[in-house]
This record gives C-alpha cells, sequence and structure tokens, in this order.
C-alpha cells in the first residue's frame, strides 16, 4: 500500500472546515494532522469532537505536514503558500488569484521540491484546457455572473465606487484579463486565475464579470478557441451557506485533487 500523507490546513471556513471533517471521517492515503486558522480557540473547538483531532497550529507550522492546503483569504496566501514551499511540500492554494503576482513562488518550489498543485476547484474542464494549450490556442475567456452579494466586498467595486447591492439588473462590473480580476476580485474570481495557469497565462486570458440578480448560483462559463478543439463549457455552483462567494463545489473539488495525490486509479489528466 502507498504510503500515507499527512494534510495540514489552513482556514477553517466554507472550504477548510467542510475538507477537514471529510478527511475526519476518512480518505484513504491521507491523514488531517494539522489545522491553522485566525482564532486559534475557535478552530480547537471546532475540531474538538473530530474522531482523530488535528493539532491546532500557526499558519507557518503546517508545512511539518506532507500537504499544505490553503484555504484561508487571499491576504494570509504568502505567509502559508512560502512556509510550505521552504519546506519541499506539496502546497494546494485555494486562494489562486494570490499566485499570480508571485510567480517566484514556482521557481522557489523548484528549488526545494516542493510542488504546487493547483485544484480545479469551483471551475471545470481544466483538463481540457491543458490538453489544448500543449497544442496552439487562439483565445481562452471566462464569463462569471453571481448573484450581486456574491461579489460584495470586492476592491475593485470600491475603486469604481460600484454598488452590487443596488443593481437591479445584469451588470457587467468587469471586463479585462485574469490577471486584474484577479487583483480586484480576490475573493470572487480564483477561476479565473486557475483558468489562467490552466491555459495561456493570466495577460491573455479575457474575464468578464457580471452582478446578475437573475442567477441563483455562481456561474461560469468558460470558452476556448484551439487548433484541436472548440470547448465551451458552463458551470453553476450552489453558494455554499458559509460564505456566498464560494460554490459548494469547491470543497469537493480539493478532495477529489487530494485523493489524485494517493490513488492507485486517476481519471482525468
Ligand atoms: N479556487 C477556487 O475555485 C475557489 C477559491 N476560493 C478562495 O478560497 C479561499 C477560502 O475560501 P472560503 O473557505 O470560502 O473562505 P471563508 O472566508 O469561508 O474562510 C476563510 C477562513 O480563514 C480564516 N482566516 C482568516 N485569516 C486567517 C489567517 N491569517 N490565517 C489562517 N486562517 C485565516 C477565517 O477565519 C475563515 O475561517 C478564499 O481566498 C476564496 O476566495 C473560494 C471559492 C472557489
Ligand atoms: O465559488 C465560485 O463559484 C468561484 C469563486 O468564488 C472563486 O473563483 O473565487
Amino acid at each position: 500500500m502507498a504510503q500515507e500523507l499527512t494534510v495540514g490546513i489552513a482556514g477553517l471556513g466554507a472550504i477548510g472546515l467542510h475538507l477537514a471533517r471529510t478527511l475526519d471521517t476518512g480518505v484513504e492515503g491521507l491523514r488531517l494532522a494539522a489545522v491553522s486558522a485566525r482564532d486559534l480557540k475557535k478552530a480547537q473547538a471546532n475540531v474538538g469532537g473530530f474522531k482523530v483531532p488535528p493539532m491546532v497550529v500557526p499558519n507557518a507550522e503546517l508545512a511539518a505536514c506532507d500537504i499544505v492546503v490553503e484555504a484561508a483569504p487571499a491576504a494570509a496566501f504568502e505567509e502559508i503558500a512560502t512556509a510550505a514551499i521552504e519546506a519541499g511540500k506539496i502546497f494546494v492554494p485555494s486562494s489562486v488569484g494570490a499566485l499570480l503576482p508571485r510567480m517566484h513562488l514556482v521557481d522557489r518550489a523548484k528549488q526545494t521540491g516542493a510542488r504546487i498543485i493547483v485544484p480545479t476547484g469551483a471551475l471545470l474542464g481544466l483538463d481540457a484546457v491543458r490538453a489544448a494549450a500543449e497544442g496552439e490556442v487562439e483565445s481562452v475567456t471566462i464569463e462569471t455572473r453571481k448573484p450581486p452579494r456574491g461579489l460584495e466586498g470586492a476592491p475593485y467595486l470600491k475603486q469604481h465606487a460600484i454598488d452590487v447591492g443596488a443593481v437591479t439588473t445584469a451588470t457587467c462590473v468587469f471586463k479585462g484579463n485574469a490577471f486584474d480580476a484577479a487583483q480586484g476580485f480576490p475573493a470572487n474570481v480564483n477561476v479565473a486565475a486557475a483558468l489562467a495557469l490552466a491555459g495561456i497565462g493570466p495577460e491573455r486570458t479575457m474575464v468578464e464579470i457580471w452582478a446578475d440578480p437573475g442567477v441563483t448560483r455562481n456561474t461560469h462559463t468558460i470558452r476556448v478557441e484551439a487548433a484541436a478543439a472548440r470547448l465551451t463549457m458552463t458551470i453553476e455552483n450552489v453558494p455554499s451557506e458559509e460564505n456566498p462567494r464560494t460554490g459548494k463545489i469547491t470543497p469537493l473539488s480539493i478532495v477529489a485533487c487530494l485523493r489524485g495525490l494517493t490513488s492507485t486509479l486517476k481519471v482525468g489528466s
């Protein structure tokens, strides 16, 4: 049998707590060893009833685990990522947008032996996008539509004095590349960052963000025009109760991603 890998999770919100609970119920080849959070006392209470309670540690100490999953706000990304990468571990980011302006971490990982594994997260089809990007790709676009409250608090909206609370019809609030989208909407379009990394990069990947009172789900449509194929794919994510910005499928995607690190049978590229 393959060796068991220990997992550390940074952040116990919509993604992290769900993931922690799933690992505690038992996932072959993986053991939840440690968690971190902003409020360590609250974290202790959250995991206290687990079958096998993990250690509650500061962010940097998660790097003692084989795999570090970041599921914290983007502002905490650098501390969590740096510790894991310096220690040569497997780093699985949720705040993928925060990786785009820190691509030096990828170079550093090459030196330390760390790996950075970006999960598909709230998106779909990154296997096909990666395959297409092995050949010629003309264009990659993503259109994100969220119920207005799923965009609340984004720095771009504040800078441009856009009040999504007042939106009554579908309104395009951003059009630009994935790099700028990730900076302006750090808690809303990590999917665009993941798409950019899978395909043709953050400068060439084009993004539209819509505040749409007509949708109840966080909806992402990817369009890829490539020499080998044309892709059009849509995912409609049920917003999680804990954080309406985050689709419920996100922690499930991370569980699937972690299983892929240890499973004998792995499906999809
Ligand atoms: N890759 C993807 O497809 C997706 C990524 N995300 C991103 O994943 C990240 C986590 O999302 P959610 O779980 O929905 O957020 P959340 O807000 O529900 O949970 C974040 C947790 O981190 C904790 N936290 C705050 N500061 C911290 C610190 N300095 N160190 C450690 N923990 C800290 C908070 O107390 C909270 O419990 C966000 O950046 C979000 O934008 C969200 C949805 C999809
Ligand atoms: O959950 C979603 O639909 C997408 C999301 O928040 C993100 O990409 O950050």
